[in-house]
């Protein structure tokens, strides 16, 4: 079966784009995995689908797969690539669009230079909507991960986060600890691993171990979480610049239950068909 599609990234995390609402296809988990080899396949960190709305305030269905196959409910960086590429597409002409995934709806605004905004609506704080097995919310928690004793952060930016603060990025921590923090039994969906730099009030350095995939150049939820943990810890302020692997994206949260508003850059690498 012939399926037409389009490679993106944002800050370098990249995406395959495949339009479901004019291919009537049905991808399961192993055509997932098929598309994202880097090696037998086109190779992706994530294959993102474009459905039809399944709610009346909603202009589309946006699903989220990681290379492993596994559906997530939230990826910032493909939101943004999202409404680049159905209007890439010709799907909509629309500047601002409201879009479902998981079980959220974001709204995507096109900005100057083929940049995006996303409203991605509150971080969510209870441990059951982590989902993270605690008795009580807090703003920090303790958790043994190989063996060391750690200080971290968890939320749901729609898809699960713990964070980690280090004292620099490439201090080995990601190396160390990445697989034993994303897949720690406390969080029984597992989560997305973030080692968080602070440089200033204004700008971090992040990189992620994510949940599907290992580490990418970029996590667009990863940086609005981790954003929302250093402002609660009291080390930011509401706007900062989040600098990743990939690229640098806007982070903007006025705290509470306030949406996180994350800008930050689309690229559009080629088309093709793929037969599964
Ligand atoms: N690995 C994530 C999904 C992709 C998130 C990331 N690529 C982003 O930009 O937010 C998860 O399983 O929750």
């Amino acid at each position: 079966m012939p399926v037409k599609f389009t490679k993106m990234h944002g800050a370098g995390n990249d995406f395959v784009m495949i339009d479901t609402i004019s291919q009537r296809i049905k991808l399961r988990p192993r055509d997932i995995r098929k598309i994202a080899d880097r090696r037998r396949g086109i190779g992706c960190d994530q294959v993102l689908l474009v459905e039809p709305p399944g709610q009346a305030n909603a202009d589309f269905r946006y699903r989220i797969f990681n290379a492993d196959g596994s559906e997530a409910g939230q990826c910032g960086n493909g939101a943004r690539c999202f409404a680049r590429f159905v209007r890439h597409r010709r799907l909509t002409h629309l500047q601002t669009m409201v879009v479902e995934a998981g079980n959220s709806l974001m709204t995507l605004t096109m900005r100057d230079n083929h940049e995006v905004e996303v409203d991605m609506g509150p971080p969510r704080f209870a441990p059951k909507d982590i989902p993270l097995h605690r008795e009580h919310e807090a703003l920090e928690y303790d958790l043994v991960a190989a063996g060391e004793q750690l200080r971290i952060g968890a939320l749901s930016m729609g898809n699960p986060h713990a964070i980690l603060r280090v004292d620099a990025i490439d201090d080995g921590s990601l190396e160390r600890l990445g697989e034993a923090i994303r897949s720690h039994e406390d969080f029984p969906e597992g989560n997305n691993a973030g080692f968080l730099e602070i440089v200033d009030r204004r700008n971090v350095r992040l990189r992620v171990f994510e949940r599907g995939v290992g580490e990418t150049e970029a996590c667009g939820s990863g940086a609005c979480a981790a954003v929302v943990y250093g402002q609660r810890m009291g080390w930011l302020d509401d706007r900062v610049t989040v600098e990743l692997t990939g690229g640098k994206l806007d982070i903007y949260w006025q705290g509470d239950n306030n949406s996180v508003l994350m800008t930050g850059p689309t690229a559009i690498s080629f088309e093709g068909t793929i037969r599964l």
